[in-house]
């Protein structure tokens, strides 16, 4: 089973909540100072309800704790292989680096997907959609408050991220392992680009801590028959308390969130 299979092997059971792994050392509960004993509670209380779990690189790398993300991603697998994982390193370079960062990756890392930026062209994507087991999550229309900066300026009288959207859906999948990032903050886009790539599944950050729409997120990004999206939050989930309960109050939160996605798919 690839990574599209096995994402939507979860949507089928009503699972659309990507819970993001993003410690920040200064926000850790009080009284935890290792990152996997942070990461593991949280998995702990959520593995049922996940949809997949999304730690980002740069959270362990800056701090030297690679080893801490390699140990998350392995305890995942082994004690919830239904539940995939997803590198959020987003990666992009020539084709012959890229393919070390593949390998980085789904070798060393053995993550089920990866983010990849795309903006350098397709020779610095193919060497990840080659891995057919592995999804590849494509920056389309990013979430941050500058995106539009470049990603919406018009060439040829569509705007750049409707360029990617079709180059993803018509020439990158010939594995159909890829995917793409769409933030919850730009639903207008987000409508655009559903449109262009009607199949392609939508990982979706920015609802929580950015602010996103959920309703106009699922109106604009699901599939014409419902499902076709994965909902990311990661400080509104992991962050929800700093006491004790913090793994207890990352459940409700992921509850709640899938809850508010049931109502609206
Ligand atoms: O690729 C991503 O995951 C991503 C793309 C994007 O456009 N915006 C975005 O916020 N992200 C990531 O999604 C997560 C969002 O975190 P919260 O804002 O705390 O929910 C972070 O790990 C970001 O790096």
């Amino acid at each position: 089973m690839n990574f599209n299979e096995a994402i939507r092997d979860q949507w089928r059971q009503q699972k659309h909540v990507c819970i993001g792994l993003d410690p920040f050392p200064e926000y850790l509960p009080n009284g935890i100072t290792d990152l996997f004993e942070f990461n593991k509670a949280i998995i702990d209380a959520t593995a049922d309800l996940a949809c997949c779990y999304k730690p980002q690189f740069a959270h362990y790398a800056a701090l030297g704790k690679e080893h801490k993300l390699k140990e998350t991603i392995h305890y995942i697998k082994k004690h919830y292989p239904s539940v995939p994982v997803i590198l959020d390193s987003k990666r992009g370079d020539i084709g012959s680096t890229a393919t070390m960062y593949a390998k980085e990756a789904f070798e060393q890392y053995a993550a089920d997907a990866v983010t990849v930026n795309p903006y350098m062209g397709s020779d610095t994507v193919l060497p990840f959609s080659e891995f057919k087991d592995k999804g590849v999550i494509v920056l389309c229309r990013t979430s941050n408050p500058s995106a539009s900066e470049f990603q919406n300026q018009s060439i040829e009288g569509e705007p750049l991220y409707i360029h990617v959207a079709r180059k993803a859906q018509q020439d990158w999948n010939s594995n159909n392992n890829i995917s793409l990032v769409v933030g919850a903050t730009a639903p207008q886009e987000m409508k655009h680009i559903r449109s262009a790539a009607p199949k392609l599944p939508f990982l979706i950050p920015g609802i929580g801590a950015q602010g996103g729409d959920l309703k106009s997120t699922l109106i604009n990004g699901r599939f014409s028959d419902g499902d076709g999206v994965m909902i990311n939050s990661s400080r509104g989930i992991i962050y929800a308390s700093k006491e004790k309960d913090f793994a207890d109050a990352a459940r409700r939160e992921t509850e709640q969130l899938q809850l508010a996605i049931n109502q609206n798919i």
